[in-house]
């Protein structure tokens, strides 16, 4: 922002620090140091009385105008920081830098931008979720995504289309998205629940990216990250790198490797699916019952944080899943509770690490990661022996010793918890501390000592040595024997009585001990910077490390769900197929357990290149939707690498698992029920492929009867001949259930309910071959508790319609072939033209033999 420097200048001095420093971060909330408090001036008060409920005040006048004024004491700073980044604002904080008593306004400085994306406090960060910032820039049909977890140190980077961006988004979850864009950004970034923080487009700079990431990596080319040919992605990894620096201060000396992601290397998961399956979130939006909250019984926020990142981004080839699920095979054979134990007890060493780069890192966490470098030979003989992948991370576990020794031999034992306070560096490490605190700590003994001495030297065997405020410390000699004071006593002070001395050695004594203290604590805080430096270089190995305890954390705790749980190895084979016997939906059935309802009931699912779809009908309630849910699940649960709630599971390559269930209406997004149904099913026909798994629950129920039905005939015809996805079609249209008639890849299969008494069903959830037979809906709504005028209502409404039905019934093929388009004219071929070309009346047998020959060159020349 250009400043208006003569307007400037009619501001009072501290006013114009406070304009010159809000002009270099206009878009966040600038807070500015004043003594105990932070305070906020202009329309940044009115925004903090707005968002923190703070009192809007005035502090005296500048430029003739009075100073519209907010505050917060400076203790009080990281709640309300939380409040703010919560809320989605960007703060920056304006420390007093500058010495106190100088003249004029003291130096101030931006020392830290806090923002959504950029947070690194561990008071402000969930434990148990990754925050990341992420950069999305648009060329062309290419977005290139960049993203950054500063309080972990990964870094990312993809290029996708449009179509797969929401997917991304929806994977990544970030908590702050930053775009070049001049108007109002991209929707689908809108939509994205995050903070939207517009940056300049120059900064979105291809060839500069490539730079940046080669400077940031300390490599010369971008190959060996299989990232050289990404230039959309550069430019957003540009923009994120030059923020993240700009909010930190500092360069990210941690950030040390990138992936790079390509979405179609991992399973396909668009935003319905993860919503629709409730993987991290609930249909309300709560973080449980959902399939991450059953399988999170991680014992670290390293392990949740990974276990997150392995169910939202599982990979498609199976290498990594079957090395995972032999490893869990391991735990079950060797036993998985000696390592969860041992995990109990260790601290969260990545976001440790990157505060040590980041020079954040305070005293009690060091302390922790001491302790828990301590404990690792104990845990690492907890891993089991056997599986290739335990063993790589059993490797990681073994750091050099110099770390925990240098932490050791630095830090006390239980450090004091902010450094300001000193009690933080272990004694015998530096003898000038040493010394301060030794001077802190005896003084007294120091003074009786030096006066014994003092007494014995000169013989005065009352000389005193003492200290007063005014004069400091001085040694006291009667008038009567100042005849035996040595020569190196020099004269302080006289009194009526007395003589009062200071020597050398006692002045040296007197300005160590008035400055003793502050000194002590300038002198740790400069031995802790030195153990940061000393520090940083063992950065990637503490990182390597962090990483194997997490995966061995997610790994043990798989272990110990498929135990708890009963559930079973995964088999990939190479053929296409899903065969699970007596699976179960994992959420459901522990939700059934805990509220001590009825057992599950597990079903069969079995898909395979001759059977790619089922009918499924059935009444509701019936448990359709639950069934439909488990089988995804399964497969998912097995692409990531646990095991999976059946008996057995055999499962062939999939790429995607697509959904379209239930029906909220996104009102945000201006969209009806029927709308956003059909807006979800067409991405599904477009995209799905052989290899994808297709959820449709009671598509076109959104509008009327015969447009529903219509609709859905043909989307089930569309996905059985030209998508041939792995497809479970739910529906409540009985019409449907002739589908398999015509295709031979589909097959009925219904939900059982028996009827009990007249009126009454009791539920079997159990999946049978074949369609059912008539559906319950007035049975349920009675189960729901309708009054029974009303059922008997609609029991005779349904009876006279039934009826009706039967007389007019009339043959419509709801799966005929799709006519041919009528704006399709077609050209005539050559053979047509040819034939059209001949009188038959006008030719001679032989000119007929020899345009028979003629025709028939012209297919051979065609085919
Ligand atoms: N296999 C099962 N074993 C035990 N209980 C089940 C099973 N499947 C479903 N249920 C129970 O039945 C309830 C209804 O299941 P679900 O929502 O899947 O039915 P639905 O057929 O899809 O109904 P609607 O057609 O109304 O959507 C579930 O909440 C669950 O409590």
């Amino acid at each position: 922002m250009a400043l208006d420097e003569k307007a400037l200048a009619a501001h009072t001095p501290v006013m114009q620090q406070y304009l010159r420093i809000k002009a270099d971060f206009p878009d966040a909330l600038v807070l500015f140091r004043m003594g105990d408090f932070y305070e906020v001036f202009f329309d940044d008060a009115r925004r903090a009385n707005r968002l923190l409920d703070v009192t809007l005040t005035t502090r005296g006048q500048s430029a003739g105008e009075p100073v519209l004024m907010a505050g917060v004491p400076v203790h009080a700073l990281e709640s309300y920081l939380g409040k703010l980044i919560r809320l989605g604002e960007a703060v920056a904080i304006a420390e007093q830098v500058g010495d106190v008593n100088a003249k004029g306004p003291v130096e101030r400085k931006v020392v830290r931008v806090v923002t959504p994306g950029t947070i690194t406090d561990t008071e402000l960060l969930n434990e148990r979720q990754d925050t990341l910032l992420l950069a999305a820039h648009n060329k062309g049909k290419v977005w290139g995504l960049a993203w950054l977890s500063l309080s972990t140190a990964q870094l990312g980077m993809t290029e996708c289309s449009e179509r797969e961006l929401p997917a991304w988004l929806a994977r990544l979850a970030p908590a702050e998205i930053l775009h070049g864009e001049t108007g109002e950004p991209s929707p689908m970034l809108a939509a994205a629940c995050a903070a939207l923080t517009r940056r300049p487009a120059w900064q979105f700079d291809g060839p500069g990216g490539q730079r940046k990431l080669c400077a940031q990596l300390q490599v010369a080319s971008l190959q060996a990250f299989k990232a050289q040919d990404l230039s959309v992605g550069h430019a957003a990894a540009c923009a994120l790198l030059a923020y993240a620096e700009h909010t930190q201060g500092q360069a990210l000396s941690h950030v040390a490797t990138l992936r790079v992601e390509r979405a179609d290397e991992l399973l396909d998961l668009p935003p319905a699916t993860q919503r629709n399956l409730e993987l991290t979130q609930t249909l309300r939006g709560d973080s449980g019952p959902t399939l991450l909250s059953l399988l999170d019984g991680c014992r670290s926020g390293m392990g949740s944080r990974l276990l997150r990142q392995w169910l939202t981004q599982p990979p498609r080839a199976r290498d990594a899943a079957k090395k995972r699920h032999e490893a869990i095979g391991q735990f079950h054979q060797q036993g998985f509770e000696p390592l969860r134990e041992q995990l109990r007890q260790i601290s969260d060493v990545e976001r440790i690490a990157s505060r040590i780069a980041l020079r954040q890192v305070r005293p009690r966490e060091l302390a922790g990661l001491r302790e828990t470098l301590l404990t690792l030979p104990a845990l690492e003989a907890t891993v089991p022996e056997g599986a290739p992948l335990l063993l790589v991370l059993k490797a990681a576990l073994l750091p050099p010793p110099e770390i925990g020794q240098l932490l050791q031999r630095t830090l006390l034992a239980e450090p004091a918890a902010l450094l300001r306070d000193g009690g933080v560096i272990a004694p015998g490490l530096d003898a000038d501390l040493d010394e301060l605190r030794g001077i802190n700590e005896h003084c007294d003994a120091y003074l009786l000592a030096l006066e014994t001495r003092e007494r014995e030297r000169t013989g005065i065997s009352n000389l005193r040595v003492q200290y007063n405020k005014v004069h400091g410390f001085y040694i006291e000699v009667t008038t009567g024997q100042l005849g035996r004071v040595p020569d190196d006593y020099r004269r302080r002070q006289t009194l009526k009585n007395a003589e009062r001395f200071i020597t050398p050695e006692l002045k040296a004594f007197e300005d160590k001990a008035l400055s003793a203290q502050e000194r002590a604590l300038a002198r740790e805080k400069w031995l802790y910077e030195q153990l940061l430096d000393q520090l940083q270089p063992h950065l990637p190995v503490l990182l390597e490390l962090a990483r194997a305890l997490a995966a061995l954390d997610v790994l043990s705790t798989l272990a110990e769900r498929a135990a708890t749980l009963d559930w079973c190895r995964p088999q990939f084979v190479p053929q296409p197929c899903i065969d699970i016997e007596a699976g179960r939906h994992p959420v459901v059935e522990s939700r059934l357990a805990e509220t001590g309802g009825a057992a599950f009931i597990a079903n069969h699912c079995r898909l395979d290149a001759r059977t790619r779809m089922l009918v499924i009908t059935g009444p509701n309630m019936g448990g359709k939707s639950t069934y439909m849910r488990q089988v995804a699940l399964i497969a998912l649960m097995a692409a990531m690498g646990s095991y999976v709630p059946a008996k057995s599971c055999r499962l062939g390559p999939m790429d995607a698992i697509h959904t379209r269930i239930g029906a909220a209406d996104d009102l945000a997004n201006a969209q009806s029920t029927f709308m956003l149904e059909m807006t979800e099913a067409a991405a599904i026909v477009h995209s799905a492929t052989e290899h994808s798994l297709v959820l449709m629950d009671e598509i076109g129920r959104g509008t009327s009867t015969f447009d529903g039905l219509a609709l859905a005939g043909a989307i089930a015809s569309h996905l059985h001949d030209r998508n041939r996805a792995f497809t479970l079609f739910a529906t409540h249209y009985f019409e449907l259930t002739a589908f398999p008639e015509k295709h031979p890849q589909a097959i009925n299969v219904h939900v059982s309910a028996v009827e009990s008494g007249a009126h009454d069903i009791v539920f079997l959830h159990e999946i049978q071959s074949g369609p059912a037979s008539r559906s319950y809906g007035v049975q349920v709504a009675r189960l729901a508790g309708m009054p029974a005028s009303l059922i008997r209502q609609a029991r005779a409404t349904l009876e006279a319609l039934e009826a009706q039905q039967r007389q007019g019934e009339q043959q419509v093929d709801l799966f005929a072939a799709p006519p041919a388009a009528p704006e399709q004219v077609c050209e005539p071929s050559a053979l047509e033209e040819a034939l059209a070309g001949i009188n038959p009346d006008t030719l001679t047998p032989r000119e007929a033999l020899d345009a028979l020959y003629r025709l028939k060159n012209l297919i051979a020349e065609a085919t």
